[in-house]
């Protein structure tokens, strides 16, 4: 399986229309691949905190409309990124879009943990509240954003259901890159799985994006590591190495649940 990552830089100099028509012409250009992965908030920048509220739009809108387009252009299985979604209430999510190469939706994820503490998106956002898996004809996907990455019980959560490739599209801050690296690798090795990590790139909100995109194989190795600036990434993803993995070595199967808590 062909998987390409749209490493695309978000810079403020760039009206969000633009970037959706070259985030769009990207896509198309990946014609060929399996699957193509696109980054969190990649219109207005996962730090844009202030354009949130203007740039938000409805499930299935312009962001909607345009990767829907791309991906039947494309012929590809793309996960669209994140956009900031306002829903039917009024309430604005962190919402990702995946669709079939025939340009149909197969499924939405609302990010589950909201970065920001007390600030941005922890307080501008509603949480997601459901684990999403999307069966592809060679494996099956597991969803995350961003933040997403620093909680295993999610990923755990999606390899139960039966994810064996797992995206995390974000929107990673330079100053935290060590993190990305090694989270992303971990959560490879210990769920034994794809990761497809893909950031953006650029600076936005006076945030340096990490960039540094990478596909993590289910032994943690870098199959493949992006710079710092717009890059996609293409690599070939054997989707049969999951499962002769967790054959090979099933530490899976050795998970101790439901142990009694210290007295
Ligand atoms: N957009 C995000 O979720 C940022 C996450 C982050 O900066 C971190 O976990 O560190």
């Amino acid at each position: 399986m062909r998987a390409s990552l749209i490493q695309i830089a978000v810079d403020p100099d760039e009206s969000v229309e633009d970037r959706r028509v070259r985030a769009a012409s990207l896509v198309v250009a990946q014609r060929g691949a399996d699957l193509v992965v696109l980054p969190e908030l990649w219109p207005v920048g996962a730090f844009a905190y202030t354009a949130f509220e203007a740039e938000a739009e409805p499930l299935e809108g312009p962001t909607h409309e345009v990767m829907a387009k791309a991906a039947a252009e494309a012929g590809v299985w793309l996960h669209g990124g994140s956009f900031v979604e306002r829903a039917d209430d009024g309430t604005l999510y962190n919402t990702s879009l995946v669709f079939s190469p025939e340009g149909e939706r197969s499924a939405f994820y609302r990010k589950i943990h909201r970065f920001g503490f007390d600030q941005g998106e922890a307080v501008m956002m509603g949480a997601g509240e459901e684990l999403v898996t999307v069966a592809l004809p060679d494996t099956t996907l597991g969803l995350a954003t961003c933040y997403d990455l620093r909680f295993p019980e999610q990923f755990r959560g999606l390899v139960d259901a039966g994810a064996e490739t797992l995206i995390v599209a974000a929107g990673w801050p330079e100053r935290r890159r060590s993190h990305w690296t090694l989270l992303a690798q971990a959560r490879a090795v210990e769920n034994q799985a794809y990761v497809l990590a893909v950031g953006t790139a650029g600076t936005h909100a006076d945030v340096q994006q990490a960039g540094h995109s990478m596909v993590v194989d289910p032994w943690g190795e870098v199959l493949a590591q992006a710079g710092a600036d717009e890059e996609i990434l293409t690599v070939e993803l054997d989707a049969d190495k999951v499962r002769a993995t967790r054959e090979q070595f099933p530490a899976l199967k050795g998970r101790r649940l439901g142990l009694a808590p210290p007295l």
